[in-house]
């Protein structure tokens, strides 16, 4: 079973009447983000456009946690849409609206209705750094080599 948190959810004025996210099945990992565009004025990208799409929430998440904002699959495989910066960072202290950075890399333009779900958000453990700066660092076998250092 998946551990859980709490997340205090506000739901924004522009988003009132859309339902809350809510997990799909029993062990899904993420939730649904749904475009809180007007009914009257939905948002069409052109083919290799991009917007800030609004979703009309805000969290506060618990300190040590992050909300990642990740593409849906099925609007990457039908109509090449995608997160533009994923996965978008939801930083434990922001307050502000969460927004999805949305790129239609289709052919065709793409209509986002108020209401559509765009992209998805999975709540993650945040692990922060202690720099220890240093001149030489700790060797390894691997040392230097990537980027298909160890064969195709
Ligand atoms: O897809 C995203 C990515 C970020 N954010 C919000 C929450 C996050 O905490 C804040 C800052 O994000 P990020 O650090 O990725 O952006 P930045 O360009 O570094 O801005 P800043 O200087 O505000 O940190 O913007 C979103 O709503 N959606
Ligand atoms: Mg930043």
């Amino acid at each position: 079973m998946s551990t859980e948190v709490t997340v205090e959810l506000q739901q924004l004025a522009h988003a009132q009447g859309l339902p809350l996210p809510a997990y799909q099945t029993a062990e899904a990992a993420g939730l649904d983000l749904m475009a809180a565009v007007p009914e009257d004025e939905p948002m069409t990208l052109a083919p290799g456009q991009y917007a800030l799409v609004p979703t009309g929430l805000a969290i506060a998440l618990p300190p040590g946690h992050e909300a990642q904002v990740r593409p849906r699959s099925g609007l990457a495989a039908k109509h090449g849409v995608t997160v533009l910066n994923s996965p978008g960072t939801v930083d434990a202290d922001y307050r502000g609206e969460i927004k999805v950075i949305l790129i239609n890399h289709g052919a065709a333009s793409f209509v986002i209705k108020r209401g559509e779900r765009i992209a998805q958000m999975v709540i993650a453990p945040v692990v922060q750094a202690a720099l220890v700066p240093v001149t030489i660092l700790s060797p390894t076998d691997r040392g230097a080599g990537g980027f298909g250092s160890t064969g195709r």
